[in-house]
């Protein structure tokens, strides 16, 4: 039996990214002896990797903007399938969350007056998004990272130890939740360079791992978003919501080949870039879809016109929500009119100065000139779809982020319900602070509410964890994990990609279920002392078990909403709106639960003009003036 080194703390992080470190602080600021878990370097999140920025409505740009109008295009980008409480509180309490950045040393973007520079972004009806050039993401992480610091050398001042309190266990990984009769009581894992096994007891765990996007063969994300997080809530009894609404971005790197997938960030178009068919026409104005016509330019003068004047002209259609532009590329590309590299033309040299690309766009422009050898400040970037975030993600509490499962806690990407179909750009970065930090408090309370009546790990349980993990090293045979990875990937991108249909995803599920005992017997040559091999087919089973969560979901919901299309389905429906799918695990199946779309308050439902509304709800809904009162969920 391998050595297992046990520690023992009240709350237990994973996941070093934005909403990770901002969940780690508030418990901290709460008295719980915390542990961050990494499974990548500390300081090395895809949060780091956000370029444009947080949406918050600070209003600092535009004095119109407020938590109300957050509010309501985050609803309309999510296609009025968000949890609304969850919309809300994030439209409200965002402008603070950027604010404590600030506090705490983040350096933002300043208007010439000084305050925080906001910028333009898909749905979002005012310049919003607060940034730092094109590098957001990394100044949010040092930030949190350096409050962490600073939050240890108290520690070390009052406990003569700087991880008394706080503790960081760097390329980590967890594998397994540990539950004793149902509560969680900790979590194990192993070190990526040596292979010990490390137990961390603990009554809480909070999610906060990240997306999904390794399971699809063209992606923005990057090794560690195996969605380890999501399949650790399924296995532990939590369910999973929204699964079949993943987001294609719309501009993704496509050509050379080995850089296919990597972001070519929103603030390109937010700041004048416009798209280009291989005739070199400005295609987006033929993909405006009734429900936004009202707000967006018709004539390219009217598209042109609002970068100077937003009060007098409407939006240029590049600035539709992810999806619909993201659909609208792949059509392009399809029929016949996509550039050399099966991609669309992405031109921001048009509108910009060179000296303003370099300055506004700064990682856009070096990662143009020393990946493909192309200059943005004077010819046009190949940018096609690429899979990006997924919306899909734990069921949890919007108070206080916690599942159903009791101790476990979710925040940022791997927490379902607050963008619905579609999440708008800019406001991923807002999430993690917000519930984040409401996930430190919650579990705090919880904590509180344990009193000694604590969870024990049962024995088992880690002799369990350990041989499941040292499994693919002592087979004699099986499938390498690297050939099993590339079949799921093919198999998602292909067959429940960015446009899908029945037939397609039933062949999906029935490929994915014959990959279940190819995965189950992976085989890995070597030893526990750092092996790439052996880390990717403990990840295996986590994409192929959230893969299938995804396939599911997507051949169960029949209409198109968000980020699932359906070419066999094509039209939205009110009925389909006041359902939320639910995955969870019956044993070793996927099964899936229609559940009711949680309602909107009708002070919230007051925002919205009834025309608009009519386009989203059931004539019963709008007969009642409000979707309270309509009738309980829906049966399967
Ligand atoms: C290139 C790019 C640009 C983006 N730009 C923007 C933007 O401008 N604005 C915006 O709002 N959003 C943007 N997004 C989306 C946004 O960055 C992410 O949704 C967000 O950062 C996710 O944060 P998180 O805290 O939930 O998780 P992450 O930042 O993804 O961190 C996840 C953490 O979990 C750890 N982890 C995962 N599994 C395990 C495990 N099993 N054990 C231990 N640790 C584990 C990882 O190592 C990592 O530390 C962008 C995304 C990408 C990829």
């Amino acid at each position: 039996m391998t050595e297992t080194t046990r520690l023992a703390y009240d709350a237990v992080v994973i996941g070093a990214g934005g909403a990770g470190l901002r969940a780690a602080i508030e418990a901290r600021l709460h008295g719980l002896r915390t542990a961050i878990v990494s499974k990548s370097l500390f300081g090395k999140a895809h949060t780091v990797m956000a370029e444009g920025g947080a949406a918050a409505a600070l209003g600092n740009v535009a004095s119109d903007d407020d938590w109300r109008v957050h509010f309501r295009d985050t609803i309309r980008g999510g296609k009025f399938l968000n949890d609304p409480r969850m919309a809300e509180l994030h439209a409200r309490e965002a402008p603070d969350r950027i604010l404590e950045l600030e506090y705490w040393g983040a350096l933002f973007d300043r208007t010439e007056d000084g305050r925080i520079s906001q910028r333009n972004f898909g749905g979002h009806e005012y310049p919003r998004l607060a940034h730092v050039g094109d590098r957001t993401g990394l100044e949010m992480i040092r930030t949190l990272q350096q409050r962490i610091v600073q939050l240890q050398q108290a520690d070390a001042a009052e406990y003569g130890d700087p991880e008394a309190m706080l503790k960081v266990h760097a390329e980590t990984t967890i594998t397994e939740l540990v539950t004793d009769n149902g509560r969680v009581a900790g979590a194990f894992g192993y070190l990526r360079d040596s292979g010990e096994f490390l137990l961390l007891e603990s009554p809480v765990v909070i999610l906060a791992t990240g997306g999904i996007g390794r399971s699809f063969e063209v992606t923005s994300n990057s090794w560690e978003y195996t969605g380890d997080g999501h399949a650790l809530a399924l296995r532990a009894g939590a369910a999973l919501i929204n699964m079949e609404f993943v987001q294609f971005h719309p501009t993704g790197m496509v050509w050379p080949p080995s850089v296919r997938g990597i972001l070519v960030t929103e603030s390109v178009r937010g700041d004048g870039g416009v798209l280009r068919n291989s005739a070199g026409k400005r295609f987006m104005f033929d993909y405006v879809p009734e429900v936004f016509r009202a707000q967006y330019a018709e004539s390219e003068e009217e598209a042109d016109g609002w970068y100077t004047d937003p009060r007098n002209h409407r939006r240029p259609p590049e600035l539709l929500p992810r999806d619909e532009v993201a659909r609208a590329i792949n059509t392009e590309v399809k029929e016949g009119r996509g550039s050399p590299h099966g991609g669309v033309f992405l031109d921001v040299s048009e509108r910009l100065s060179a000296e303003e690309i370099t300055r506004r766009l700064p990682s856009m422009y070096h990662q143009f000139k020393e990946l493909a050898d192309v200059d943005i400040t004077a010819e046009p970037m190949e940018v096609g779809p690429t899979c990006h975030y997924v919306m899909g993600g734990v069921a949890v509490d919007a108070e206080t982020g916690a599942a159903s499962v009791p101790g476990l806690f979710a925040a940022g990407e791997v927490a379902g319900g607050m963008h619905g179909s579609n999440r708008l750009g800019g406001n991923s970065l807002s999430d993690l602070l917000v519930f984040g930090r409401r996930c430190g408090l919650g579990a705090a309370a919880y904590l509180d509410s344990l009193g000694a009546d604590r969870p024990a790990v049962p024995a088992a349980a880690v002799a369990e964890a350990a041989t499941a993990a040292t499994a693919p090293l002592s087979r004699s045979e099986g499938d390498n994990p690297y050939l099993l990875h590339r079949e799921i990937q093919r198999t998602m991108n292909d067959l429940v990609g960015i446009v899908r249909n029945g037939a397609e995803i039933e062949q999906a599920i029935a490929r994915l279920e014959k990959l279940d005992a190819r995965v189950a017997g992976v085989r890995v040559e070597g030893g526990r002392c750092y092996n790439p091999g052996w880390h990717l087919a403990l990840d295996l089973r986590n994409m192929l078990l959230v893969s299938q969560a995804v396939a599911r979901c997507a051949l169960e919901r029949e209409e198109s909403r968000g980020g699932h299309t359906r070419d066999d389905f094509p039209r939205m429906s009110a009925r389909w709106r006041r359902i939320t799918l639910a995955a969870r695990l019956d044993g070793s199946d996927v099964v899936v639960e229609h559940r009711r779309t949680p309602p909107m308050r009708r002070d919230l439902l007051a925002l919205f003009e009834r025309g608009e509304l009519e386009k989203y709800l059931t004539e019963e809904e709008l007969a009642d003036g409000s979707p309270e009162d309509t009738d309980e969920e829906e049966g399967a």
